[in-house]
């Protein structure tokens, strides 16, 4: 499990090609690699560094409320989103806005997140049950600030975690997750452990036990002052998985922070490292 992460950081120092990217950080990548999660298997969360398990769970909260705005983070003091926002906190029309209420041709709100429900309920056989986050029409500029790309109604960043696919077959519900770019070092380990929790959510709302992760990335990139972290991370064994204990809720809508119990969890030191803006 999470062998498949430390092998592709470790492909990514050893033969990536080295480019340079927006943010002006510079950054070794490999393009089109796949992870597969078996959810049975544990959480998939790190044991190779600690992660803040809390700013993963209250961002997931935050999107599954249509959040778009740094202001929930804050009450619960997870501040991953600030580089990017406005100073009233604005993050403009990102996953939030997308997941609950994409505003189509006709004028009319989309909750992609109810309507997945239904549909996995309804229709289990399907393979339609996408959420997506790729509205071409509200994609920022690469060539103005994510300030700037919010004051004219665009996203502040482009979606990277853009598409969510769920199958179910033999009573499990799995998810495919398509990241079109990803920080190996601090944007990955969020995004697998998210698309876990998403799907536990998901399957007890549909009576289903969960099934497989796979998280395939496109653009999967190690910013160049993230290298010794990762040789450090590299150093490390890893350890046995944590379990996930969730309450049962009445709606996908109604969790809190509360009702998310993370068993076993027993990793390696967190491993600091810059964010690239
Ligand atoms: N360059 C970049 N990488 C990302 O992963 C990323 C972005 N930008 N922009 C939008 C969001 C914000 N995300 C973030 C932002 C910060 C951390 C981070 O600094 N994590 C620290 C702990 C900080 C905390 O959770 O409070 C870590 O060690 O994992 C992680 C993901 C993921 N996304
Ligand atoms: O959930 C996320 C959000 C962002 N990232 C990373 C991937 C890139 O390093 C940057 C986004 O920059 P782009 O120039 O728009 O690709 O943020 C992530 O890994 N996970």
């Amino acid at each position: 499990m999470e062998r498949q992460y430390l092998n592709l950081l470790k492909e990514i120092l050893e033969t990536g090609a080295d480019k340079g990217d927006r943010t002006g950080t510079g950054t070794r990548a490999v393009f089109g690699r796949m992870m597969r999660h078996d959810l049975k298997n544990g959480l998939p969360l790190l044991t190779t560094k600690r992660l803040h398990i809390r700013s993963i769970i209250c961002e997931l909260l935050w999107f599954l409320q249509g959040g778009t705005n740094v202001r929930y983070l804050h009450e619960n003091k997870v501040t991953i989103w600030d580089e990017w926002a406005t100073e009233t906190g604005d993050l403009g029309p990102i996953y939030g806005a997308q997941w609950r209420s994409w505003e189509g041709s006709d004028g009319k709100r989309y909750d992609q997140v109810a309507a997945v429900i239904d549909s996995i309920r309804e229709n289990p056989d399907s393979r339609r049950h996408i959420i997506s986050a790729w509205n071409v029409a509200l994609l920022p500029s690469e060539k103005k600030s994510p300030q700037d790309n919010v004051k004219d109604g665009k996203m502040a960043l482009a979606p990277c975690h853009v598409m969510y696919q769920f199958q179910v077959a033999a009573g499990r519900l799995s998810c495919m997750m398509t990241q079109r770019s990803g920080d190996i070092f601090l944007g990955i380990p969020y995004n697998t452990a998210s698309t876990a929790l998403l799907t536990h959510m998901i399957a007890r709302q549909c009576g289903l036990e969960p099934g497989e992760v796979i998280h395939s990335i496109g653009d999967l990139h190690l910013y160049k002052n993230h290298f010794d972290q990762a040789r450090l991370q590299l150093s490390r064994e890893p350890r046995a998985l944590p379990g996930l204990k969730l309450k049962n809720k009445p709606s996908i809508f109604d969790y809190t922070l509360d009702d998310f119990e993370i068993t076993g969890y027993d990793p390696h030191p967190a491993i600091a490292a810059p964010i690239a803006v």
